[in-house]
């Protein structure tokens, strides 16, 4: 028998070598993706380091079609995440496996479950904001780093005292130490090596998430406590390793990205007086300006899949098993015809309506959309509205910060500057 296989039909695209195309993808990261769709137009293929070959795609209707994909078409790209935040992570996994975990890690993260959350995100941010400088310049960065890790501590770990104190301290450099070991190509060998210091840090890290396992009540409704009660269709339990790989994964995944979404909110917010005015009488206005912060300021700019099968189609194209196939949100949050004046910052636009989940695209979408959408959203719902309640915060005509990588998420350069002023009626009750 004779197997028909369709000829490859790839998007135009840069020729120049691998290298160089990987040098500009580096320095010139959003710049050049918007530079490639002129030129080519809204699909182009790369040659790029990690990635390989490459297609770029910000077409609604090609996302859409690679977003509902099955995973026996295209599924997880293989980068080095795995090396870093263990083999069992949600990002190592692909297939039945990845679909197991998930079934069991969504329920904790369920719009329903949030409302436990929410004190301790007030509390949190109630706590940072108290250091807060009245009538000064400062970045709001650090501050919204430390609320999302606390509470992610918290509310996912179920850390208190002692391990509290010392997950806050390991976290952050281990963290930033593993997303620059997921990029660059130093191997595992040699005796100054970063790996070393790593594994170093990842014992400790293990040693403290047994710790907490110890401690965990069957009753807790932190995340960890109900990783313990959860079991697989067979009945069996989640591993040690996998709940150790799971929970650095959630931080990994959601702290970063969380502070500095929120960080661009304060950036955002203050360039729009009137917005400002207007939140501060309506509410209800809080939700669309989050949806609009993220779709102007995508802190993840982009999400990869992999080709499983020769022939895939997708769209107007037919693409060969092993490409990876690059969703461009930063591209299809820009397009003028899919956000009509893409360009203008205008929460009205998600008033009153949802957005399209295949169109409006931080979370990036499908089987593998992201598993904290819900618990960021309600996060950042807090913190904006704690801050908004106890402080005013003073508008500026400075122009907008520039995007800078931050490692795991692109924050706005100078740290989401702010100057407010302390309400004297506000402070929690
Ligand atoms: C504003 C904040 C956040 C943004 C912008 C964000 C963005 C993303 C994106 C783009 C993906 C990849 C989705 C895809 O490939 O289709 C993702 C995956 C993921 N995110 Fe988030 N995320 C945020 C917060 C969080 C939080 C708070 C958590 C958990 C506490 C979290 C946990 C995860 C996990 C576990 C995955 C992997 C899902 C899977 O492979 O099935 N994220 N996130």
């Amino acid at each position: 028998m004779t197997t028909m296989t369709s000829p490859t039909t790839l998007p135009p695209g840069p020729t120049a070598p691998r290298a160089v195309q990987g040098a500009y993808a580096l320095t010139q990261p959003l710049r050049g993706m918007r530079r490639l769709k002129e030129r080519y137009g809204d699909a182009f293929t790369v040659n790029v380091p990690i990635f390989g070959n490459a297609v770029v795609i910000s077409d609604p209707a090609e996302i859409k079609q690679l977003f509902t994909s099955g995973p026996d078409l295209v599924d997880n790209l293989e980068v080095n995440l795995g090396r870093v935040l263990g083999s069992r992570s949600m990002f190592a996994l692909s297939g039945e496996e990845h679909r197991r975990q998930r079934k069991l890690l969504v329920p904790p993260f369920h719009g329903r479950r949030l409302a436990a959350y929410e004190k301790i995100v007030e509390e949190e941010t109630v706590r940072e904001l108290a250091s807060w400088p009245d009538r000064k310049a400062f970045a709001t960065l650090p501050s919204m780093m430390r609320i999302t890790l606390n509470a992610i501590l918290r509310a996912v770990f179920g850390a208190e005292g002692a391990e509290f104190a010392e997950l806050r301290e390991l976290l952050p450099p281990f963290v930033t130490l593993g997303s620059r070991l997921a990029v660059l190509p130093i191997p595992k060998k040699g005796r100054f090596n970063p790996w070393r210091r790593f594994e170093r840090m990842r014992r400790e890290y293990d040693a403290i998430v047994g710790r907490l396992i110890a401690k965990a009540r069957p009753d807790g409704d932190d995340v960890l406590s109900m990783m313990l009660q959860t079991r697989y269709d067979d009945g069996s339990k989640l591993s040690r390793e996998e709940i150790s790989d799971q929970l650095l994964t959630l931080l990994t995944a959601g702290h970063e990205t969380t502070a500095t979404t929120l960080a661009w909110a304060v950036e955002r917010l203050r360039r729009h007086p009137a917005l400002l005015a207007e939140l501060e009488d309506n509410g209800k206005l809080l939700d669309a300006t989050i949806l609009e912060v993220q779709r102007t300021r995508p802190v993840i700019d982009l999400t990869a899949r992999q080709v499983k099968q020769d022939g895939y189609r997708l769209g107007r194209w037919t693409l060969p098993k092993g490409y990876a196939v690059l969703v461009s949100i930063a591209l299809i949050h820009d397009d003028d015809v899919v956000f009509p004046h893409a360009a203008t910052f205008d929460p009205h636009r998600f008033e009153g309506a949802r957005p399209d989940l295949y169109q409006w695209i931080p979370f990036g979408g499908g089987t593998r959309r992201c598993l904290g959408a819900a618990f960021a959203t309600m996060e950042m719902t807090v913190v904006l509205r704690t801050l908004l309640r106890d402080f005013t915060l003073v508008p500026t005509e400075a122009p907008g910060e520039r995007w800078h990588s931050r490692g795991v998420a692109y924050a706005p350069a100078k740290g989401g500057r702010a100057i407010v002023r302390r309400r004297m009626t506000g402070g929690a009750s």
